[in-house]
């Protein structure tokens, strides 16, 4: 469904409650799945976590997790320590063009059998999962993090434990920590140093219950919002000031974009304060991409110039999210120059109206783009795609004072 969005005050105020986060929510499952006795709550109620519970419960031959990456990457390793039991693992076309090779030879290595079924280095897979032996893998760790966590994630059912040794620049570091942390949490020991991670062999796994917190890819939407506002007051639930998830450096980015952010408990406040736009929006975002594209677009809305590196994972994420940015930015106005990782805008004196926002089944794309219609009124493609992270999110937009009409009936 297409919608047509805009907000008639551009001045905004509200309580929203934020699902859990995606990430520590499939992190938790596997970990439940392999060590019983971990409770959860506030599991996130995104499509990517709907899957994955849906895949641990199931007994089919053939397992689809759609778009989820993490599903995709922790279910391989998940899978292949599955003594006694076979499975097809597959997702959507795209998942399928989703390199997943670094992940299945460090599985082999290990002893996994899996083999590829259409085209070497992609999903589909053919898992038979049997007792690994290995207990020493290298990684290279530029591409994607999730195959790092996934095999942390498995290290502590192996017999010896596991030593990941990575190489390379090691790409969204702050999700392996997050591994880490959990890890321990549920009394597994590990370290993770240089490029050196060590993961001990399970001993007594304590019972654990576990809170998961809200999304703070999700907050991010609201950063943008106030930052594009008039005025603005939101108060979002349950977060944590020492987070788990490195897109908690939201906050920090935000201050220099006119968002305060205050922590009262578990919940925080965004109000928008008065602020010197910078000449130059720098950052690198190699710790934080899925907030790249929050943060084009407000930059955009501002007429803010901005530098954006260490983008180099975003070609190969639900879309080549950087080629997706140009295309719907310049669609708008304003110029943008992308390479291989990284995005640079220069700002037009105006934004069009009216604008028709394609999202290349991709959440991010109408997640971070309904923010703009505070500037101006616009029109968001296939807007179910925010399901993937945030089911809730137009119905939470709606609740701020966004005005959303299906574009097909007004
Ligand atoms: O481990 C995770 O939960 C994730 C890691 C990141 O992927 P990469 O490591 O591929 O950048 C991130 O973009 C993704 O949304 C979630
Ligand atoms: C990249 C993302 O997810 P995944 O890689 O898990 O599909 C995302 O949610 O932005």
């Amino acid at each position: 469904m297409d919608l047509r969005i805009s907000h008639p005050t551009r001045s905004v105020s509200g309580e929203i409650s934020v699902t859990g986060s995606k990430s520590e929510s499939n992190r938790l499952l596997i970990l439940q799945a392999l060590f019983p006795g971990i409770e959860i709550s506030n599991l996130s109620n995104s499509d990517d976590t709907r899957v994955l519970l849906k895949a641990l419960a199931s007994n089919e031959e053939k397992i689809d997790i759609h778009h989820a990456g993490t599903a995709m990457r922790f279910l391989t390793a998940y899978f292949a320590t599955k003594s006694g039991r076979e499975v097809v693992l597959t997702g959507s076309q795209r998942m399928q063009e989703r390199p997943v090779k670094i992940l299945v030879e460090a599985l082999k290595s290990l002893g996994a059998d899996i083999e590829y079924v259409k085209n070497e280095g992609y999903p589909p897979l053919k898992i038979k999962g049997k007792e690994l032996s290995g207990s020493t893998v290298t990684v290279a760790s530029n591409i994607s993090s999730q195959y790092i966590s996934a095999l942390m994630l498995i290290a502590a059912s192996l017999p010896s434990g596991l030593r990941i040794r990575l190489s390379g620049k090691v790409t969204s570091v702050p999700y392996i920590e997050m591994t880490l942390s959990l890890l321990k949490t549920c009394g597994i020991n590990g370290s993770f140093s240089g490029d050196l991670i060590t993961i001990d062999p399970v001993e007594k796994q304590s019972p654990a219950e576990m809170t998961v917190e809200s999304d703070w890819s999700s907050a991010s939407y609201f950063y943008s919002i106030v930052a594009l506002s008039e005025d603005a007051k939101i108060s979002l639930a349950s977060y944590k000031e020492s987070s788990l998830q490195g897109d908690k450096s939201v906050a920090g980015i935000y201050k220099q974009l006119g968002v305060k952010t205050v922590f009262n408990g578990e919940i925080i406040h965004l109000s928008k304060t008065p602020f010197k736009k910078p000449a130059t929006l720098v950052l690198d975002l190699s710790n934080s991409p899925d907030l790249a594209q929050t943060i084009a677009v407000t930059c955009l809305g501002l007429g803010i110039k901005c530098d954006l590196t260490g983008l180099h994972t975003l070609r190969i994420k639900e879309t080549d999210r950087l080629q997706a940015l140009k295309n719907e930015m310049e669609k708008l106005g304003g110029e943008v120059r992308i390479t291989a990782d990284s995005l640079h805008f220069v700002p037009s004196k105006e934004l069009k109206s009216g604008i028709k926002i394609a999202t290349y089944n991709d959440h991010r794309m109408a997640l971070a783009f309904a923010p703009l219609a505070l500037k101006v009124p616009l029109e968001i493609e296939d807007s179910e795609v925010v399901s993937k992270s945030f089911p809730g999110f137009w119905e939470d937009l709606r609740a701020l004072g966004f005005s959303i009409e299906n574009t097909a009936i007004g």
